[in-house]
């Protein structure tokens, strides 16, 4: 049987399970509300990142994976990525001998799969540093998966290693848009469900081939928008449960939505246009995305009219186009929840309450952490003030680009090495 919510006095000084059971039974919404009449300095005590002990926790992770490094595994690339990028976003470094093995370790499974290649070199790029880098042998896949999810982790990879070329995108731009549902996010496949993980998959894939404007991106925006709950963290589709790993699926699609708003309002002017000209058929078209609509011709910056050389620097354009916005979802509540809700007080994050912490769960809560506290900011890195940061500044972790998720410094490290290339 349910028992009744905590008083505010109850709540001020509660074991972390006495917490997690009552998030739980409030459906987390109470917690949120109840958590106002907190006084901020116990506010700011419960929202802490707690990064000596998520360090822990990660470290421990990565050790056990160090310690059978000789068997490959296919999930074994991306718990090192799940980890090692987790460590990036609290600001801190692995151990040179744990950092020799994990490259050794990744070069060994150079193997061709997309999604763990996509692991690997993400990986190999947080550790930066020549070893790490020239030990990327840039290969290339053919078939595979046929997904949004293997779209991008094929573009992702070739744009981050400076090999992206017309045959590489051939037909991609085509196959994300049939993926564009009803609702206004993207599915895996055609015909299937919306869901934020292939939402932000085929979102970042259509920037980086600069066909983002094919895309119905204001019912996109709609769509992921409404995905943030009254929980304040996102769900991944319609009618399911908020989860810690869509503050970055749906909240970084935002966060890449938040940088196409000159499309989005000549996408939207164009629709109002229509519906005053009642050109009903056109109209259909152009938002299922069958359209040869002008509003398929808007330029925007990092999106291509059509393939010119210029494609390769799409993701590097986006950060350095970057201008001073506000974020497009709740950017406080969602911290709120990651640290409220999702955030082990023993290290670690995880789906919600009431769930185990895991390395995927804390690698994707921490990039959507990263996400929010970055997301008025006036350049991609510039430190954003406090009173957009959730609990105390110190919470404050590395900034992402967020087309690749890796950290800047790092991203900007591999850049420079591949264009040199
Ligand atoms: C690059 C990369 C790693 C991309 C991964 C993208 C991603 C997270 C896809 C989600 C896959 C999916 C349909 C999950 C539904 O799980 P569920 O039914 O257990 O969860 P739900 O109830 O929240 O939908
Ligand atoms: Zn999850």
């Amino acid at each position: 049987m349910a028992t009744s919510p905590p008083t505010a006095t109850e709540a001020l000084s509660p074991t972390v399970s006495q917490r997690d059971q009552w998030i739980v039974e409030s459906q987390v919404f109470e917690i949120y509300q109840l958590f106002a009449t907190i006084p901020p300095n116990a506010q700011s005590i419960m929202l802490e990142v707690q990064r000596d002990k998520h360090i822990e926790y990660l470290s421990k992770g990565l050790r056990h994976l160090g310690s059978n490094f000789s068997v490959l595994d296919a999930n074994r690339p991306w718990l090192c990525y799940w980890i090692i990028h987790s460590i990036a976003l609290l600001g801190e470094f692995i151990d040179d001998e744990l950092e020799d093995n994990t490259i050794d370790f990744l070069n060994r499974c150079q193997m061709p799969h997309l999604a763990t290649t996509y692991a690997a070199v993400n990986t190999l790029i947080t550790l930066g540093g020549d070893k790490a880098l020239a030990s990327i042998n840039r290969w290339m896949h053919v078939e595979g998966e046929i997904d949004a999810r293997a779209c991008y982790t094929a573009i992702s990879v070739a744009s981050v290693l400076n090999i992206l070329d017309e045959e590489l995108i051939k037909n991609v731009g085509d196959f994300i848009l049939s993926c564009q549902t009803y609702e206004g996010g993207i599915a895996g496949e055609p015909g299937s469900e919306a869901h934020g993980g292939y939402t932000f998959c085929g979102l970042a894939a259509m920037i980086l081939i600069g066909e983002a404007n094919r895309l119905d991106l204001p019912r996109l925006l709609d769509w992921v928008v409404f995905r943030q709950g009254k929980e304040c963290g996102f769900q991944g589709r319609t009618n399911k449960l908020v989860d810690g790993c869509y503050s970055f699926w749906q909240g970084g699609a935002v966060a890449l939505l938040q940088r196409l708003h000159s499309i989005i309002d000549a996408q939207m002017a164009e629709a109002s246009q229509f519906s005053t000209i009642s050109d009903a058929l056109e109209e259909k078209e152009s938002l299922a995305g069958t359209s040869s609509h002008a509003s398929c011709r808007i330029k925007h910056e990092g999106v291509n009219e059509s393939h010119s050389p210029d494609f390769k620097n799409i993701g590097y354009n986006f950060i350095n186009e970057w201008r001073a916005s506000e974020p497009l979802f709740h950017s406080m509540a969602l911290q709120q929840y990651i640290l409220l809700c999702a955030q082990e007080q023993d290290g670690g994050l995880r789906d919600k309450p009431g769930k185990r912490r895991d390395h995927y769960h804390s690698c994707y809560c921490l990039s959507g952490l990263s996400i929010c506290q970055y997301s008025w900011s006036k350049r991609p890195d510039s430190p954003p003030l406090p009173k957009v940061v959730m609990g105390p500044y110190s919470n404050l972790l590395e900034p992402i680009h967020p087309l690749f998720n890796v950290v800047l410094e790092q991203y900007r490290e591999a850049r420079e090495f591949f264009a040199g290339l």
